[in-house]
């Protein structure tokens, strides 16, 4: 029967599953340092650090980009505005000239008697651009004017210069200049007027309000601090309205659109310093046709790229926002894999150290199922029970159990395998049957393995041989009982046997007897052959003595060369004298010892129970007595109620008397 052994403490449920990594920090193994820098490690920073590049270069490419986009769309625009600007321009000169044209043609008709205030005041001539409109003659005299203006002579001014000394027939387009009156800008536009036989008559000058070009301003919706030009190429400023200042007369020279028109009549271009007032612009400019002007529309750099600014800083934050994510989960990932990795190694040491430890160890090692089945064993296991690992895995624990021991093993296993008890012991001795057949005693713990559930996974077999110790143990407690030279029961022993011979003989109301059997004439043997041989004659003895009687019957050595017989039943007064004349019998034939053949014979005093006593010690001393009484009467004979047997005078005392 397998003996279990209380430890008194149970393993906690947290022992009981694999180790891992902490366990085995938790044992006082060196704590592993994650090592950060590895060749992968660097690869996933060089990744980021890449990526982060390349978002920040699509970030900027982006961004440039809608720049471009921006600029190109406001030079667009201020094209098309330049285009509308110059033909407002050009209507407005155009029908100056028309009027200028009219005049000039009544005044060749009508000479000086011209009246233009009469004409202004009765709407023949009804222009609200012009402030006031004159006829001037040769001379640069005014020969009618539609206000009022006195003795005033033009032939200093500029536009009468200019249309005496050509022959143009078109619109000049004089200079701003500053009202010496009224204080505000006027432009000068003459018209040249021929007198018979082609000679210079005088001019038909008007004022025109440089306000009426630069008022397109509001319609063209140039933003605050957007610029529209209108600009002689003789490099004098109209008009111009660059945010919220007006000028007139200007010096353009210097400009830059002034000198790229030199080059190209119509085009556009940045003007990053702000050549006007400081403030870069965007800018598109015509030359016009048909008059020696040019237009130009620009828009404030930081207006048109508002927009584009705006989306820059969302651009931006987004790709620092993204950057930040994007090294945020490279420095993760990288630690994570260092402590994956140092978590794998960990793994492969503690596996390392458990395949040495399995499979090195000094004890029988094995993995069952809840049920039992072998799962693995190592080698030692494997040589102990002498089968292969294979034939264990074809086998369960109960299959590989002594056939006596296996239903108090599933008793076990099944109570190891639900116990929450910390008082249940997990060890115990216990016999294996080898392949073989021999019997394998062995020192067994078993460790219950949880799954993450916490449900049973698998058990832990750890097995001592103590086959060696079980061996000797039973040796000695055989030793206790038995003889040693013949291998009989003992005197102990033979007491033993006797008390419960009797006890069921008692129980059962049957006869049982006790023979007290002493050899003749050992003593010569010994003396004539020596010792060993002496000792040989009484195993001889012994084998003899068995041979008379049943299995269940007892055939003791008591000491020297006195031995005892227990029959366990007998049915019949005179099957005792059957079994004594039996002793007798063998005792006569020779003993053939080592180089000789001895004779002799024996002694026999019987006992019945009940008759004689009805306990082991009465009975035993009268057989004793009966024993006694033979030897005295003169050996080889059988005696009971310490009267000689009928055998020794030819007869055996009746036991029914
Ligand atoms: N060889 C051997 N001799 C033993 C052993 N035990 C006792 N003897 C001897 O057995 C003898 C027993 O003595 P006795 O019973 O007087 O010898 P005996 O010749 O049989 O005498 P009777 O019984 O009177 O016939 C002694 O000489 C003991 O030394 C033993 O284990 N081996």
């Amino acid at each position: 029967m397998p003996r279990y052994i209380s430890r008194g403490m149970e393993q906690k449920d947290d022992t009981t599953r694999p180790p891992d990594a902490d366990d085995r920090l938790e044992a006082g193994a060196p704590r592993r340092r994650y090592r950060l820098v590895t060749p992968l490690s660097l690869v996933i920073a060089l990744g980021c650090i890449v990526a982060v590049a390349g978002l920040w270069l699509v970030t900027l490419q982006r961004v440039a980009f809608e720049r471009e986009q921006a600029v190109a769309s406001a030079m667009q625009s201020n094209a098309n505005l330049a285009i509308a600007f110059e033909q407002q321009v050009f209507r407005t000169l155009k029908a100056a000239e028309q009027v200028a044209a009219f005049v000039r043609e009544q005044y060749l008709q009508q000479g000086t008697d011209i009246d233009l205030r009469d004409w202004v005041e009765r709407g023949v001539i009804r222009e609200p651009m012009f402030t006031i409109i004159s006829v001037v003659n040769e001379q640069g005299d005014i020969v009618s004017s539609s206000q009022e203006t006195g003795a005033v002579n033009y032939s200093d001014r500029a536009f009468f210069k200019a249309l005496r000394a050509s022959e143009r027939d078109d619109l000049f387009v004089s200079e701003p200049v500053l009202g010496r009156v009224s204080g505000q800008w006027r432009i000068p536009m003459a018209l040249r007027i021929v007198s018979e036989g082609g000679r210079f008559g005088g001019v038909v000058v008007m004022s025109v309000d440089p306000t009426n070009f630069t008022d397109f301003y509001r319609q063209a919706d140039l933003g605050a601090q957007g610029l529209l030009e209108l600009t002689g190429l003789d490099g004098v400023v109209r008009g111009r309205k660059a945010g919220g200042q007006i000028s007139f007369g200007a010096d353009a020279r210097g400009l830059p659109w002034f000198q790229h028109r030199a080059q190209d009549p119509e085009g556009e271009l940045i003007d990053d310093a702000g050549a006007v007032d400081g403030v870069p612009r965007v800018l598109s400019y015509r030359s016009m046709a048909g008059y020696p002007l040019m237009v130009t529309v620009g828009s404030a750099s930081d207006e048109v790229l508002a927009p584009v600014m705006q989306r820059r800083v969302e651009y931006f934050a987004l790709a620092a926002g993204a950057s930040v994510a994007l090294l945020c989960f490279g420095a993760l990932l990288i630690v994570v894999l260092a402590r994956q990795r140092a978590v794998a190694d960990a793994l492969a040491s503690s596996e390392g150290l458990f395949r040495a430890t399995f499979h090195q160890a000094a004890t029988g090692i094995a993995h069952i199922t809840p049920e039992g089945r072998i799962l693995r064993a190592n080698d030692k296991f494997c040589r102990m029970l002498g089968y292969s690992l294979e034939e264990l895995r074809q086998r369960d624990l109960f299959a590989l159990s002594d056939e006596g021991e296996r239903e108090a093993l599933r008793r076990f296993l099944a109570r190891r395998l639900v116990a929450h008890s910390p008082v249940f012991s997990p060890e115990m001795e216990k016999a294996y049957r080898r392949k073989d057949g021999g019997l394998l005693w062995v020192y067994e713990a078993l460790g219950l393995v949880k799954d993450a559930q916490g449900h049973p996974d698998f058990l832990v077999v750890v097995t001592q041989d103590i086959s060696a110790r079980k061996e000797l143990e039973m040796r000695l407690s055989h030793d206790v009982l038995h003889d040693a030279l013949t291998g009989l029961s003992n005197r102990v022993m033979f007491h033993d046997r006797l008390a419960r011979v009797l006890e069921t003989a008692r129980r059962h109301g049957r006869h049982a007897a006790v023979l007290y059997v002493d050899l003749d004439g050992f003593k010569s043997v010994n003396d004539q052959w020596g010792h060993a041989a002496g000792d040989l004659l009484l195993q001889q003895v012994a084998r003899r003595l068995e041979d008379c009687v049943r299995a269940e019957d007892t055939v003791a050595r008591l000491g020297g060369d006195e031995f005892g017989i227990v029959l366990a039943t007998i049915e019949r007064a005179d099957h005792c004298e059957v079994v004594a004349g039996k002793v007798l019998s063998v005792m006569e034939q020779p003993f053939v010892l080592e180089g000789a053949v001895a004779h002799i014979s024996a002694s026999v005093g019987a006992a019945l129970y009940p008759r004689h006593g009805t306990d082991a010690d009465a009975l035993l001393a009268q057989a004793d007595a009966a024993m006694y009484a033979a030897k005295q009467s003169g050996k080889n004979r059988f005696s009971i109620d310490t009267a000689l047997s009928p055998l020794a005078e030819g007869g055996v005392a009746g036991l029914s008397g």
